[in-house]
């Protein structure tokens, strides 16, 4: 068995590999076609951020059953292509969040300080004392943007210095943010009130660019640190910022492009701190996640569970034939009823009703949770979901009972934060065909699959015309529809699939007529 590893980890990783009688290759500098030969009869690939693992290196790689990245982002790792061939992908998200969190730290001091600039002067021989005033952390307001492992350790250690904290992070339940001493807070907000804005989410389509011009503007008279990764920032328009004084300051670690072009306008600014990604590199913190990720190479060539993988279902293969389809019915009511839901998630429920409570459900109820959690890039899988849960603060419940109405198993997901809730149940037709079959108390019938629309309207004629026509107009065609109500001139929901997506303006124009209380868009097979 060989494992490849392409970037360079602790010798305490490569030493427990080889112990359990793996051929370690280290090729730290492969790349191009020596690296898609070297991969050829590679069972294990190790990499750091350095080495980009694509679909046309999984290609080259035949024999691959693992991707262990020792550390956390794994942006450079396509999960979707690995998932596709079958390679588990694990990270180790532990082991180098206090080295992440300090660095941090160290990287706001080193901006308020200006003690790069300082130290440069004086090696150079300058006395300037009289030129660095700076501002102290005590007292003021750190905003953080991504409240999850790396953003927690950041509150604690800042929070306790004297500061106050805010916070933007939608994945986040208050009841965690409570015990950090942390506000919740939407993104403007928090930059509005910070007087440090720190980054700590990870790089995905919805982050990309999070922190561009306008959002600096709200930040004037502050500093930006972001140690979590680049592209999450807008590099020109911060350089832009710091340069023409509307920031006082920036420290970064990490860069939309790495290394980092010696032509960035990003070091022709003076109040622009930076360092090579050094946030990992501490000796404790490459110990741990070396050594983490090589027990789950080992475990995934052994056919163990591999406890961070963040693709791979674990699963009993006995009841696996017959839970198999639940497990895809729940990720999408799940996926549904977080897509509807529009306060902040405290509780998740599953519940099983019929000849499916009979059986071991936990990994579709992990599948449920995968469905709620999906917007996180920090890929959910079932072995993850629970503890992604526990780390939020959420509550998981899971509830069986025997009778299951007209339906022989039912299925449902309830999200709620503990005042309002949203609850989507679904059932499988013939035993494989999913449909979704009640939402929010309304018995509806549809296939969960492509464009949904959920429109909740008062119940009086000419409303579904009126949304038939909206949608015509904008030639969007209806492949189906279905139609709940409680009461005759109540309260009624629809469900439409479409062939199509529906815009916000759209959306807009049918919540414009009065009759209308709500429409809701879902891509359900949308990855984000
Ligand atoms: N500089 C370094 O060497 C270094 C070291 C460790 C981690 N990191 C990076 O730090 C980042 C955080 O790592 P972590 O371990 O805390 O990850 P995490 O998954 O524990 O936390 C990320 C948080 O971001 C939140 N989030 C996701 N999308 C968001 C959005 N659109 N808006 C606001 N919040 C959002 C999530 O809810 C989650 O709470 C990652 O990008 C990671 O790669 C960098
Ligand atoms: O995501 C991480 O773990 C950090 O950014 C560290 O990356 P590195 O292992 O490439 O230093």
């Amino acid at each position: 068995m060989k494992v490849l590893v392409t970037d360079p980890i602790a010798d305490a990783g490569v030493d427990r590999l080889g112990e359990a009688g793996f051929d370690v290759v280290t090729a730290y500098d492969a790349e191009g076609e020596r690296l898609q030969g070297l991969v050829r009869d590679a069972n294990a690939l190790v990499v750091r951020s350095g080495t980009q693992v694509d679909a046309a290196l999984l290609d080259a790689a035949p024999e691959l059953v693992i991707v262990g990245r020792a550390g956390i982002g794994v942006d450079n790792i396509d999960i979707d292509a690995a998932t596709d061939r079958g390679v588990v992908v694990a990270n180790a998200p532990e082991g180098n969040v206090r080295a992440a969190a300090e660095h941090t730290v160290a990287m706001a001091f080193a901006a308020a300080r200006s003690i790069p600039q300082a130290h440069i002067r004086l090696t150079d021989g300058e006395w300037a004392k009289g030129e660095f005033l700076g501002t102290e952390l005590n007292g003021k307001t750190l905003g953080i943007v991504g409240l999850g492992r790396v953003g927690q350790e950041v509150a604690k250690k800042l929070g306790n210095v004297g500061m106050d904290l805010v916070a933007y992070d939608p994945y986040i339940s208050a009841s965690r943010a409570d015990q950090l001493g942390a506000e919740l807070a939407d993104l403007e907000t928090v930059l509005d009130r910070a007087d440090f804005c720190t980054v700590h989410t990870p790089l995905t389509p919805e982050t990309e660019n999070l922190i561009g011009e306008a959002e600096l503007d709200r930040l004037a008279g502050g500093y930006l640190v972001n140690c979590a990764r680049g592209g999450i920032v807008d590099e020109p328009a911060l350089a832009a910022a710091v340069a023409d004084g509307t920031l006082k300051g920036a420290a970064l670690d990490v860069f939309a492009d790495e290394p980092l072009d010696p032509d960035s306008p990003l070091l022709d600014v003076e109040d622009v701190v930076v360092t090579p990604h050094l946030g990992a590199s501490t000796e404790a913190a490459q110990e741990n996640v070396a050594t983490s990720i090589a027990d789950q190479v080992v475990a995934a060539i052994e056919e163990e569970p591999v406890v961070n993988a963040l693709n791979a279902p674990s699963v009993d293969r006995s009841a696996f034939p017959r839970i198999r389809p639940y497990i895809d019915l729940a990720e999408t009511a799940g996926r549904i009823a977080v897509g509807l839901f529009d306060g902040r998630i405290d509780d998740i429920e599953v519940e099983y009703a019929g000849d499916i409570a009979e059986e071991e459900v936990d990994l579709v109820t992990a599948s449920a949770l995968r469905g709620v959690f999906r917007p996180l890039q920090s890929r959910v899988n079932t072995v993850n979901a629970m503890q992604i849960a526990e780390e939020r603060g959420i509550d998981v419940t899971e509830s069986k009972t025997s009778q299951s109405d007209v339906f022989q198993s039912r299925v449902s997901v309830i999200v709620s934060d503990g005042e309002e809730d949203v609850r989507v149940c679904g059932t499988l037709f013939a035993g494989d065909d999913p449909r979704i079959v009640q939402i929010d108390g309304y018995r509806v019938d549809a296939i969960p699959h492509g464009h949904m629309l959920v429109a909740r309207n008062h119940d009086q004629p000419g409303v579904i015309g009126l949304i038939g026509t909206v949608l015509g107009d904008h030639d969007i065609n209806i492949a189906g529809m279905f139609n709940g109500r409680g009461t005759i001139g109540g309260e009624a929901l629809t469900v439409y699939s479409l062939d199509s997506e529906v815009p916000t303006d759209v959306v807009d124009e049918l919540e414009a007529d009065d009759r209308i209380i709500k429409v809701q868009y879902l891509h359900l097979n949308d990855e984000g």
